[in-house]
C-alpha cells in the first residue's frame, strides 16, 4: 500500500475501533435459511472458453465494481429487511441454494451441453465406421481404406473439438457461478453486524476467509462435476447404450447388470465420503483460522518467547488434518476401484462376445462395434461416480459457504431509512442503556450527552468503562438496549447506515476505515495532508506519495501514522469525527505536530474524543468522565482539580 493510498484508501477491512476483550457473553446469532430466487445473470464475468482457461481463476480484482447494482438485485443483496424471513428448522438444501448461481450461467451451459451433443453424434458415427473398417481390413482397396480412414480421422478430429467446447464451456459457467457465490456470501458476511467478528457468531475470521476462498473453488469442481454429468454423460450413455441394444439386446443385458451393482456399492461410499470430506474440511479451515489467529501477532509470539508452544499448537492441529485428509484419499482411491468392476464386467462380456462370434452367429464387426460402445458406455457412468463424488465432497463446503449467509442481523435498515445529505454535527445520546449479552452487565447505564454542532468533547475513564462501547453506539454497531441517538435531531435507527457512517468518521492510530471508490482528487490530498502536518515527511518518503508504507502502514512511526490518520480524516470530511487517541507516548516534536493536526481538526467539526493526553483534554471545550455505565461532566473547576488526579489515576498520560 502506498502513503496516498493509505491516505484515501482501506486500510482495514471493519472498523477502526480496537477490538473488545470480553466476548463471552454475547449470545450466537439466530440463524434463518437462505430465500434466493432464480435470477438471471446476463453478463458473465468470463466470456469466452480461452479466457476462461488463460486467466487465473481468482485473480485479484475490485469486487464491487464488478457487480453491478442489478446483478446484487438480481442475487437478492438487496436492503437485508427483504431477505431475513425464515426459520431456522428448515433442513438445509445444498442443490437449491446453488441452482440460482448455476441458472444465471445458462449461456455457456447451453453452449457446453451444445458441444457436448456434437461429440457424441460424432462418437456414434465414429464406432459403426470403426467396427466396418477393422472388420475389412484386407478386404478393400487401397482408396477405399484411405477415404474411410480420412472421414474416421474427421470425425475423431470433430469429437475432440467438441469435447473441449464442452469442458471449457462448462468450466466457464462453473467458475463464474462460483465466482457469484463467492461476492455473494462475501457481501453477506459484512453485512453481518460487529457482533459476528467480535466473537458473537462463533465463526473465527480465518474460517471465514477459508470458506470464501478454498470451499468457494471446492464448490466450483462441484459445480462443473454436475454440468459435465447431467447431460454430456447422460447423451454419451444414451447414444452407446442403445448402439449395443441394437447389436445384441443379449449381450447389453449382461453388461447392463455390472451396472446397479457398481451404483449401489458408489452410493454407499458416498455417503461415508460426504462425513469424512465435511471433517476434513473442519479440520483444514481450523488449521487456516489458527494461522489467522497467530501470524498477525507474531511479535507478541515472539517477544513472549511463545514459539515453541505456538508449534506444539500448529502441530496438533496439523496432526488431526492429516489423519482426516488420509482417511478422505484413501476412500477416493477406492472408490475408483469399484468402478474397476464396470471393467471386469466388461471383460466378461468380451469372453462371452468371443464364444457367439466362433459360434458363427455374431460377425467381428458388430463385435468390435459392441465392444467399442461398451467402452464408451463406461466412460460416462465412471463420470457419474466421480460427479456424485464430487458432489458429496462439495456438500458440505456448500453448506458452511451459505451458512455465512444465513443469519438475522440486529442491527437492521428500515425500508424507508432516510439519506442525510447534509450534517450539521449536533449528537444527543438520550437515556442510553446498553449490555453485549442478556446476562452481562450494563456497560452503558442511562446515559445522556448532547454535543453540539462544531464541539469538541474529550471522554475519559477506566480501561473498560464503555468509552469504546458508546462511540460504537454512534456508528449503530450496535443498538442500544434502551433510548435513543439523535443526530441533527434525527434518531439514527430512522437513517440510512451508509449516510450514518458517512457522517460521522473515525481516526485511530491503527486508522480508521473507509472505502473511496471515487476518483482521488490530489489537491484535496495534499491539502489534508499539509492541514495534518503529514506533507513534510510524506515528501521525504522515497516515492512521496506512491511510497509503499507496508500493511496498515507499519513501515511509519506511531506520531506519521497519526497525523496520517487525520489527514485522511480531513480528506473524507465527515461533519462528526471520533479520535480515539493513541496512547502511545511520542517524541516532543511529534506530540506537538499531532496537537497542531488535532487542533485543525476541531475546527469546523464535532468532535468526540477519547482522551489519553492531557493536552487533548485540555484542548476539549467540554470533559466527561465515563465510568461503570454512567457519565459525569468535569466542569472547568472540577476539572481544575481532577488534573493531578487524572494524571495519577492513569486515565490520561
Ligand atoms: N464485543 C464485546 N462483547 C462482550 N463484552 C464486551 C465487548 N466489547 C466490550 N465489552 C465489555 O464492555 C465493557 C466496556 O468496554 P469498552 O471497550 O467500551 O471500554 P473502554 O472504556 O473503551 O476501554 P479501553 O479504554 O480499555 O479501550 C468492558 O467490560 C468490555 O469487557
Amino acid at each position: 500500500m502506498t502513503a496516498l493510498q493509505f491516505l484515501v484508501k482501506p486500510s482495514r477491512p471493519s472498523s477502526s475501533l480496537p477490538s473488545p476483550l470480553h466476548m463471552k457473553n454475547l449470545q450466537p446469532q439466530k440463524r434463518i435459511p437462505f430465500p434466493l430466487k432464480p435470477f438471471k445473470l446476463t453478463n458473465p464475468t468470463l466470456k469466452s472458453p480461452s479466457k476462461t482457461l488463460l486467466q487465473p481463476l481468482y485473480s485479484t480484482f475490485s469486487l464491487l465494481s464488478l457487480i453491478t447494482p442489478q446483478q446484487k438485485q438480481r442475487l437478492q443483496i438487496g436492503p437485508r429487511t427483504q431477505r431475513q424471513q425464515g426459520n431456522t428448522s428448515d433442513p438445509f438444501d445444498p442443490l437449491s441454494v446453488i441452482k440460482p448461481f448455476i441458472f444465471s450461467q445458462y449461456k455457456p451451459i447451453l453452449l457446453g451441453w451444445l458441444c457436448s451433443l456434437f461429440s457424441v453424434l460424432s462418437l456414434s458415427q465414429l464406432v459403426p465406421k470403426f467396427g466396418q473398417l477393422s472388420s475389412s481390413i484386407g478386404k478393400i482397396d487401397g482408396i477405399t481404406l484411405r477415404n474411410d480412414g480420412l472421414v474416421l480421422a474427421g470425425l475423431f478430429l470433430a469429437k475432440l473439438i467438441a469435447t473441449y467446447g464442452q469442458h471449457a464451456f462448462l468450466w466457464e459457467a462453473a467458475l463464474n457461478a462460483s465466482y457469484k457465490i463467492r461476492v455473494f456470501v462475501f457481501e453477506r458476511v459484512l453485512e453481518r453486524e460487529l457482533a459476528f467478528f467480535e466473537g458473537g457468531g462463533a465463526v473465527s475470521s480465518g474460517d471465514v476467509a477459508y470458506r470464501i476462498t478454498a470451499e468457494a473453488a471446492d464448490v466450483a469442481d462441484t459445480v462443473y462435476a454436475l454440468l459435465n454429468t447431467i447431460v454430456p454423460s447422460a447423451l454419451q450413455l444414451s447414444a452407446m447404450a442403445s448402439r449395443m441394444l441394437v447389436i445384441s439386446p443379449v449381450l447389453s443385458l449382461i453388461s447392463a447388470m455390472v451396472i446397479p451393482c457398481t451404483a449401489l456399492a458408489i452410493a454407499y461410499l458416498g455417503t461415508r465420503l460426504r462425513k469424512v470430506s465435511k471433517k476434513a474440511k473442519l479440520s483444514i479451515s481450523a488449521l487456516s483460522a489458527y494461522l489467522n489467529e497467530v501470524l498477525p501477532a507474531i511479535l507478541f509470539v515472539k517477544a513472549n518467547n511463545a514459539e515453541f508452544c505456538e508449534v506444539a499448537r500448529f502441530e496438533r492441529l496439523a496432526n488431526a488434518d492429516l489423519s482426516t485428509l488420509l482417511t478422505k484419499r484413501k476412500m477416493k482411491a477406492f472408490i475408483p476401484q469399484i468402478v474397476q468392476i464396470i471393467y471386469f464386467g466388461a471383460l466378461s462380456i468380451l469372453c462371452v462376445g468371443s464364444m457367439v462370434v466362433s459360434s458363427g452367429c455374431f460377425d467381428g464387426c458388430s463385435m468390435v462395434s459392441f465392444i467399442t460402445s461398451l467402452i464408451f458406455v463406461v466412460e460416462p457412468i465412471q463420470d457419474v461416480g466421480k460427479a456424485y463424488n464430487e458432489w458429496k465432497q462439495g456438500e458440505p463446503a456448500i453448506e458452511r459457504l451459505f451458512d455465512l449467509t444465513r443469519f438475522k442481523s440486529k442491527v437492521t435498515e428500515k425500508p424507508d431509512a432516510v439519506d442525510l445529505d447534509h450534517v450539521s454535527g449536533d449528537v444527543k445520546f438520550c437515556d442510553i442503556s446498553f449490555r453485549y449479552g442478556e446476562n452481562s452487565p450494563l456497560v452503558l447505564n442511562g446515559l445522556n450527552l448532547h454535543i453540539k454542532a462544531g464541539e469538541t468533547v474529550a471522554l475519559v475513564g477506566p480501561s473498560g468503562g464503555g468509552k469504546t462501547t458508546l462511540i460504537k453506539m454512534l456508528l449503530r454497531l450496535y443498538d442500544p438496549l434502551n433510548g435513543c441517538i439523535l443526530v441533527d435531531n434525527q434518531n439514527i435507527q430512522n437513517v440510512q447506515l451508509e449516510s450514518l457512517r458517512r457522517h460521522v468518521g473515525t481516526i485511530a492510530e491503527n486508522i480508521g476505515y473507509r472505502d473511496i471508490m471515487n476518483k482521488i482528487d490530489m489537491e484535496k490530498v495534499e491539502l489534508a495532508a499539509q492541514t495534518a502536518n503529514a506533507d513534510e515527511f510524506i515528501g521525504k518518503l522515497p516515492k512521496g506519495y506512491q511510497t509503499n508504507i507496508g500493511p496498515r502502514g507499519s513501515s511509519l512511526s506511531g506520531g506519521q501514522k497519526q497525523r496520517l490518520a487525520i489527514a485522511r480524516a480531513l480528506y473524507q470530511d465527515s461533519s462528526i469525527l471520533i479520535l480515539d487517541e493513541a496512547t502511545s507516548a511520542l517524541d516532543s516534536r511529534s506530540e506537538l505536530l499531532v496537537r497542531q493536526a488535532v487542533q485543525r481538526l476541531m475546527e469546523n467539526h464535532t468532535v468526540l474524543v477519547i482522551a489519553h493526553r492531557l493536552e487533548t483534554v485540555l484542548m476539549a471545550k467540554r470533559v466527561f468522565l465515563l465510568d461503570d455505565g454512567k457519565l459525569q461532566e468535569l466542569t472547568p473547576s472540577l476539572l481544575g482539580s481532577h488534573n493531578s488526579s487524572l494524571t495519577s489515576t492513569g486515565l490520561v498520560i
